[in-house]
């Protein structure tokens, strides 16, 4: 749908409305609408749709953060998660360590490879999961975990039945279809299941952390049930009681929010370096210049490396992955663009449109870094232009909360590879260009293969 509206975007302007089955959306198709809803007036946007059955069956009723309305308790999520994800930045020895070390494990993996033509996609899967196990409990789990089956499983079967106009929207039409074999609602359950295996086995590990008082033990969920318990015994008071509930879902919830979208935006990266044999040149001259080969990539390299801080960003343009970032809906009457809106409306946004509009980027379908670097070949400012036309996170009162992470992940990695590998294409040969990607809520690159060579 993401290449369709653009395409009526030009027919019918920046803000037209649609109906998929019965149900109507808002979609705002270009940079000055997106920003006057998200920026403007962020707190008029800042709902999400809460008609949908599909969506209420997956959060147990809009218990996790990225399905709930603005409250207290999505305040409180929200403001535990960032202080949690801002710890894996510079600054935190201990995440240093175990990040350098996941992407250690990914050289490894690659490095077994080495010469053969294979699909990437479960390495990089692997690697990015773990990222998001450390933030959450701070351990790792081996693909042959049943933890890491779980998890894996789960979120296919989420992306396969949530997104707004994909399979399964019969059910938010007819619910009772449930009651008829209806194969979303099948997948609804499943998935259900495997969340509630998977915390039946996670609780007792991070309840055993907590217990054991390991100092070291301050993952994200850790910090929850330790507020949780401290709650239960009146220690703490806060506006939001938190439930069990929240919890698990707030673990479910950042598995699903961070898999897909790094992974996806990673698994293109591949795809592209394999075709863009200056761009490989440019950013392993960055690396031998700025690191070398005796040590590993460190966060602190970003300052200095500007042509691969502009990788990420046109990575994150290009690829967009998520397409309409998540649906939000009016919490009061307002408008945009002139045009009154009513409260309760469903919105898309087009950031796919909107990073790839021929009217402001000129040549959208080439990957260029450059477009994020000035003549002296430093990186522009968030202020420049370009930068602001970019929203890959969304923007205001419910960006994306992974933003810091997802960007520092894909530093590392991208250095890393320019570091260690020169990357040529495989025997199976698909596009890099996005627009042949897989919709969903979350866009996939198609199956490719590479073939790796130690530099
Ligand atoms: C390349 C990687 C990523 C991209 C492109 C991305 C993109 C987005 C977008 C567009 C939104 C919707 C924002 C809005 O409604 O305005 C969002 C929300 C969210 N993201 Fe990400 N994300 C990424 C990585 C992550 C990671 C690593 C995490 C977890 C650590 C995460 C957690 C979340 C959560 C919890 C929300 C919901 C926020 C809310 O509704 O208040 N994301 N993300």
């Amino acid at each position: 749908p993401e290449l369709t509206f653009t395409e009526w975007g030009k027919e019918l302007g920046s803000v037209f409305s649609v109906k998929i089955l019965n149900d109507t959306f808002l979609v705002l198709n270009s940079f000055d609408a997106i920003r006057e809803a998200l920026i403007t007036k962020g707190n008029d946007f800042a709902g999400r749709p809460q008609g949908s059955y599909r969506l209420e069956h997956f959060s147990m009723g809009y218990r996790d953060i990225s399905f709930q309305n603005p409250g207290a308790r999505l305040k409180l999520l929200r403001r535990i998660s960032l202080s949690q994800i801002k710890m894996f930045d510079t600054g935190n020895k201990r995440i240093e360590e175990l990040s350098s070390s996941m992407n250690k494990d990914l050289v490894k993996m690659f490095r077994s490879l080495e010469g053969r033509s294979f699909n990437p996609k479960e390495i990089i899967y692997t690697t990015v999961m773990n990222v998001l196990i450390m933030l959450l409990m701070n351990r790792k789990f081996e693909k042959t975990d049943k933890e890491f089956k779980l998890i894996t499983e789960m979120e296919r079967l989420v992306m396969q039945s949530i997104a707004p106009s994909g399979n399964g929207v019969e059910l938010d039409i007819l619910p009772w279809l449930r009651y008829f074999g209806n194969s979303t609602y099948k997948k609804l359950e499943r998935q259900a299941q495997h969340r509630d295996e998977l915390w039946n086995m996670i609780k007792p590990q991070i309840l055993e952390d907590i217990r054991s008082d390991d100092k070291e033990s301050n993952g994200l969920m850790h910090v929850l049930f330790r507020l949780y318990h401290s709650q239960q015994e009146k220690t703490i008071t806060n506006s939001c009681l938190l439930e069990e509930v929240d919890l698990k879902m707030t673990f479910v919830d950042m598995v699903i929010a961070g898999t897909g979208t790094t992974f996806n935006s990673f698994c293109g990266f591949i795809n592209i370096l394999s075709q863009h044999r200056d761009i490989q040149e440019k950013l392993q001259e960055e690396v031998d210049r700025v690191i070398g080969s005796d040590r590993t990539v460190s966060l602190n390299d970003r300052a200095n490396m500007p042509y691969t801080q502009a990788t990420v960003l046109e990575l994150l343009r290009s690829t967009s992955v998520g397409p309409f970032g998540l649906p939000c809906a009016t919490l009061r009457k307002t408008s945009v663009s002139g045009i009154p809106i009513p409260a309760g409306v469903q919105i898309l946004r087009n950031h796919w449109g909107m990073h790839h509009d021929e009217g402001f980027w000129g040549d959208p379908h080439a990957f260029r870094p450059e477009r994020f670097l000035d003549e002296a070949g430093n990186i522009v400012p968030p202020s420049h232009v370009n930068r602001r036309h970019m929203m890959p996170f969304g923007a205001g009162t419910r960006v994306c909360i992974g933003e810091g992470l997802a960007m520092g992940r894909l530093f590392m990695m991208i250095a890393t590879m320019a570091q260690v590998f020169v990357v040529e294409q495989g025997r199976l040969k698909s596009s890099w260009d996005p627009r042949t990607y897989q919709s969903g809520i979350v866009l996939h690159p198609l199956d490719y293969e590479i073939q790796l060579k130690s530099r």
